[in-house]
């Protein structure tokens, strides 16, 4: 369980986000909200790659500010461009990447990653060339290196806005089918339909936290 306190954010002078009290408990989130409105923050807040400069986000209770480590372990994080994620040479070498640390022995990372290449059909690319993969399995492969480190939950940035429409339906069916807890910022209103509940940012404010059709008519007037 992801729960913010009295969250604000600034860099420099400026306030990107206000007064935040949220306790994420749903398994589908999404967030919306015109550009500069703070998602993107937001999304960094929930695992600490951003530290707020007011009030403490915790994960299971554990400080982003003291325990990033053990936080990052938990939820994981998918970035708009999977080139500022895939860091290996090959796909199999990249999905081993994130298990070095965990004191797993060769033969179960080898195991565990080719159980996560396989279920994002990504087995036959095991020994290719990371950058001469398409951009739809570029970004799977970013997911399926957060998805071997098995966290509870994922916080996605706008993972299909460089992708083309088939690529997109892709990554998106793979995000679906995850039993993990997602947290989805999008543009794209449709992406969001059947999740349970929709933050909408403005200007640094949550302006609206409910059920899709609600969220997506209240971003509209916000818009008007
Ligand atoms: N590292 C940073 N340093 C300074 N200002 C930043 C930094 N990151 C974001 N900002 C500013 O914070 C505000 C919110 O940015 P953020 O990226 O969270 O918005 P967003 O809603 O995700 O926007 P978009 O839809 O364009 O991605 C913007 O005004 C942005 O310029």
């Amino acid at each position: 369980m992801i729960e913010l306190d009295g969250v604000s954010h600034r860099f420099g002078s400026r306030v990107v986000l206000r007064d935040l009290d949220l306790r994420l408990a749903e398994q589908r989130i999404g967030v919306v909200g015109a550009n500069g409105s703070g998602k993107s923050t937001f999304a960094r807040l929930l695992n600490g790659l951003v530290i707020p400069t007011e009030g403490r986000v915790t994960v299971d209770g554990l400080s982003t500010r003291t325990n990033g480590r053990e936080v990052r372990k938990k939820v994981g994080f998918v970035f708009t461009d999977p080139d500022a994620q895939v860091v290996m040479p090959t796909v199999a070498e990249d999905v081993a990447f994130g298990l070095r640390r965990t004191g797993l022995s060769k033969p179960e990372i080898a195991d565990r990653v080719a159980s996560v290449l396989e279920r994002f059909g990504l087995h036959d690319h095991a020994d290719h060339p990371a950058h001469l993969l398409s951009g739809g399995q570029k970004q799977l492969l970013a997911l399926a290196g957060v998805m071997v480190t098995e966290p509870e939950t994922l916080v996605c940035d706008e993972p299909t806005t460089l992708l083309d429409l088939r690529n997109a339906r892709l990554v998106m069916g793979m995000l679906a089918a995850l039993p993990q807890q997602v947290v989805l910022v999008t543009h794209h209103l449709d992406l969001l339909d059947g999740y349970e509940r929709v933050l909408v940012f403005h200007e640094g404010r949550l302006a609206f936290d409910g059920p899709p059709a609600k969220a997506i008519a209240a971003y509209e007037d916000l818009l008007a």
